[in-house]
C-alpha cells in the first residue's frame, strides 16, 4: 500500500479508480473475529484485496493465524489461501483491535451475536464496536455481517460509534451484509454461491459496501431499503428454517401413528415447487438458527405463535427421543435406569466442530435424568467434557450395550460393524443407518426412506418444464395460471 489509506465514504474520486484503490490494497480492512466465518471472511478479503488486519481475542488464534496456520476445521482449501495471503503479506492477525482500527478504512464485525436466556446477547458486538470507534475516522466504512437483531445497526451500532468517535453521522457510514454461508462451504459461499445482501444506513453506505462485495463475491448484489431490512432477511432466512424444521419434527412425530414412514412422504411431497418440508431429527443445534428466532421474539409485543411454537417443538426434540428409546427398552424388558445407552454423535452437524445447542447435550441430560449409564462417540469432540464416557469406535464390539441413539451422522461412523456388536435396541434419528435387516432392534425418528418412492418415467409434458407455481408478485392469479399452462 502506498501512503494513506484511502477511504471510499464519500470519496469523490471516480468507480473505477476507487475500486482499483480497494483491489490494489490501499483501502486497508479490518475484520473481527476469526473463527468458523471470520477466518474465510478475512481470507476472501484478502485475495480480493490484500491488505487484511484480522483481529481476534483469542491469542492463539493469532499466533496460529501471523504463523500461516489455519484453526478452522472442514473448509476446503482454507488452510491453503490463508498460508498463502498470509506468506505474502496480505492478510496478519492481531488482539489489538484498537489499533487495526486505526489502520483500516473498512471494518468488519464478525463476531458472534449470542443468546442468554432467550435475549439476544449483542456484549461481543458492542465490545468491536468499542474497538472501532477508536480507530474510525472521515470517510470510513463500518459493516455488520455477525446476524443481529433488525434494528441493531440503526438503535446500537451506528449511534455507539458516533458517540465514541466524536464523529457525527453522516462523515462514516455502516451497513448490513449478513454472511449467508455454511461450515463446511464457507469460501465457496462467501465468493459468491449467493447472491449478497446490502442494506445501508444510508445510499452512500450501500453504494461502498456494493462496491466492495462486486468485488469479492461473483454473485449479484441484492441492495435493500436500510439496514434493518436486510438485518430482518437474515433473520427471516433463519426462522424460515427453524419453523420448517418444527413442521419436520412434529410430521415425523405421527409417523407410527400414521403407519408410514413421514420420510418417505416428505421426500415425495418435495417434488413439486410448492413443498419444501424439512428433515425431522433429534433437534435443532448450532449458534445460529435455534438462536435466531429469539432476536424477533424478544423485541415484539406480538406473541408470535407460529415461530414461538415451533422453537419448543425443536427444543422439545432431544427429550422426546430419549423418551421414545426409554419407551423402545421397556417394550422390550429393559428398564432406562438399568440400561448402558450409547450416544453417537455430539457436534450439531457432521463434520462441523461447534456443539452450541447441541441435541446431543439435551440427550445426554435426559438420558441422565432417567438414570441411564451414558456412554458417547465423537470424532471430533470429548465426549468426557459433555457428560458421557467416551468410548472408541473399535471398542463397541467389546461393550455391552442396551441401546443406542444415532444424534449426529459422522462420517467416522459408516466404518461401525454393528454385526460385530451384541444386539440392542438402536433409535438411529437422522435414517443415516441402515440396520432394519440386522439384529439389532432398529427404530428411527420419522421412518426411513429406504423405501424410497417407486418413479414411473412418464412421456414428459409438452415443454418438459416443471410448471412454476408461485404467482409473480404483480400478477394476478388468472396471469400465473396462463403463464402455468405454458
Ligand atoms: N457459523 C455459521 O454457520 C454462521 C455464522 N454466522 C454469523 O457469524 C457469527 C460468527 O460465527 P462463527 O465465526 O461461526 O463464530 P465462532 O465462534 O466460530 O468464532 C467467533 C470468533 O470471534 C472471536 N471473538 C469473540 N469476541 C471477540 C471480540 N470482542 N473481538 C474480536 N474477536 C472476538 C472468538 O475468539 C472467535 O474466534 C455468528 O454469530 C453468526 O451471527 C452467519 C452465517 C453462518
Ligand atoms: C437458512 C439456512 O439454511 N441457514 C444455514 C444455517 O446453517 P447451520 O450451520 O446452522 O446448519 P443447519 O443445516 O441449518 O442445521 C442447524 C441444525 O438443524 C438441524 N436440521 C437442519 C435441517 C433439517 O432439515 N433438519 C434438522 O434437524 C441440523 O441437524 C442442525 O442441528 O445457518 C447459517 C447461519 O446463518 O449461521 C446459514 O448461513 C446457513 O445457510
Amino acid at each position: 500500500m502506498s501512503g494513506e489509506p484511502v477511504r471510499l465514504y464519500n470519496s469523490t474520486a471516480s468507480t473505477p479508480t476507487q475500486r482499483e484503490a480497494f483491489t490494489s490494497g490501499n483501502v486497508p480492512v479490518a475484520v473481527y473475529g476469526l473463527g468458523k466465518m471470520g477466518l474465510p471472511l478475512a481470507a476472501v478479503y484478502a485475495e480480493t484485496a490484500g491488505n487484511v488486519i484480522g483481529v481476534d481475542i483469542d491469542p492463539d488464534v493469532v499466533e496460529t493465524i501471523n504463523d500461516g496456520g489455519c484453526h478452522v476445521t472442514g473448509e476446503p482449501e482454507l488452510p491453503e489461501v490463508v498460508a498463502d495471503q498470509v506468506d505474502r503479506g496480505r492478510l496478519e492477525a492481531t488482539t489489538d483491535g484498537a489499533a487495526a482500527a486505526a489502520r483500516a478504512s473498512v471494518h468488519v464485525i464478525i463476531v458472534p451475536t449470542l443468546v442468554d436466556d432467550d435475549e439476544p446477547d449483542l456484549s461481543t458486538i458492542e465490545a468491536v464496536v468499542e474497538d472501532i470507534a477508536e480507530g474510525l475516522s472521515p470517510g470510513d466504512l463500518v459493516i455488520a455481517e455477525s446476524t443481529l437483531p433488525p434494528g441493531t445497526c440503526e438503535d446500537v451500532i451506528y449511534p455507539h460509534l458516533a458517540a465514541e468517535s466524536g464523529l457525527s453521522t453522516g462523515e462514516f457510514g455502516v451497513a448490513f451484509c449478513p454472511e449467508r454461508t455454511a461450515s463446511g462451504t464457507a469460501l465457496r459461499d462467501i465468493r459468491g454461491a449467493y447472491p449478497k445482501v446490502v442494506g445501508g444506513i444510508d445510499d452512500e453506505s450501500a453504494r461502498v459496501a456494493s462496491l466492495l462485495y462486486s468485488e469479492l463475491s461473483s454473485n449479484e448484489i441484492h441492495v435493500v431499503r436500510d439496514t434493518t431490512t436486510a438485518e430482518a432477511v437474515k433473520v427471516f432466512e433463519g426462522v424460515y428454517r427453524d419453523v420448517n424444521i418444527g413442521l419436520a419434527n412434529e410430521l415425523g412425530r405421527i409417523a407410527d401413528d400414521l403407519g408410514i414412514s413421514v420420510r418417505e412422504a416428505i421426500e415425495t411431497a418435495n417434488h413439486i415447487p410448492m413443498c419444501h418440508l424439512h428433515d425431522p431429527g433429534p433437534g435443532v443445534g448450532g449458534h445460529c438458527i435455534p438462536y435466531y428466532p429469539h432476536f424477533l421474539l424478544a423485541q415484539t409485543e406480538d406473541p408470535m405463535p407460529v415461530t414461538r411454537t415451533a422453537r419448543e417443538t425443536n427444543d422439545e426434540m432431544p427429550a422426546f427421543t430419549v423418551e421414545k428409546l426409554e419407551r423402545e427398552l421397556a417394550a422390550s424388558g429393559t428398564d432406562i435406569a438399568d440400561a448402558t445407552v450409547l450416544v453417537l454423535g455430539i457436534t450439531y452437524r457432521p463434520g462441523v466442530e461447534e456443539t452450541r445447542a447441541s441435541p446431543a447435550l439435551g440427550v445426554i441430560e435426559r438420558l441422565d435424568e432417567l438414570g441411564a449409564e451414558v456412554v458417547a462417540s465423537d470424532p471430533l469432540v470429548d465426549p468426557a467434557e459433555f457428560g458421557a464416557q467416551p468410548v472408541a469406535l473399535e471398542e463397541l464390539p467389546d461393550r455391552d450395550f442396551d441401546g443406542a441413539i444415532l444424534v449426529t451422522p459422522q462420517a467416522a461412523f459408516d466404518t461401525i460393524d454393528w454385526d460385530e456388536i451384541d444386539p440392542m435396541v438402536v433409535l438411529d434419528g437422522r435414517d443415516a443407518l441402515d440396520l432394519e435387516d440386522s439384529h439389532h432392534e432398529y427404530h428411527t425418528l420419522g421412518g426411513s426412506v429406504a423405501d424410497r418412492p417407486k418413479i414411473i418415467e412418464g412421456e414428459g409434458n409438452e415443454n418438459d418444464e416443471v410448471p412454476e407455481y408461485l404467482p409473480a408478485r404483480n400478477e394476478d392469479a388468472s396471469a400465473s395460471t396462463s403463464r402455468a399452462d405454458q
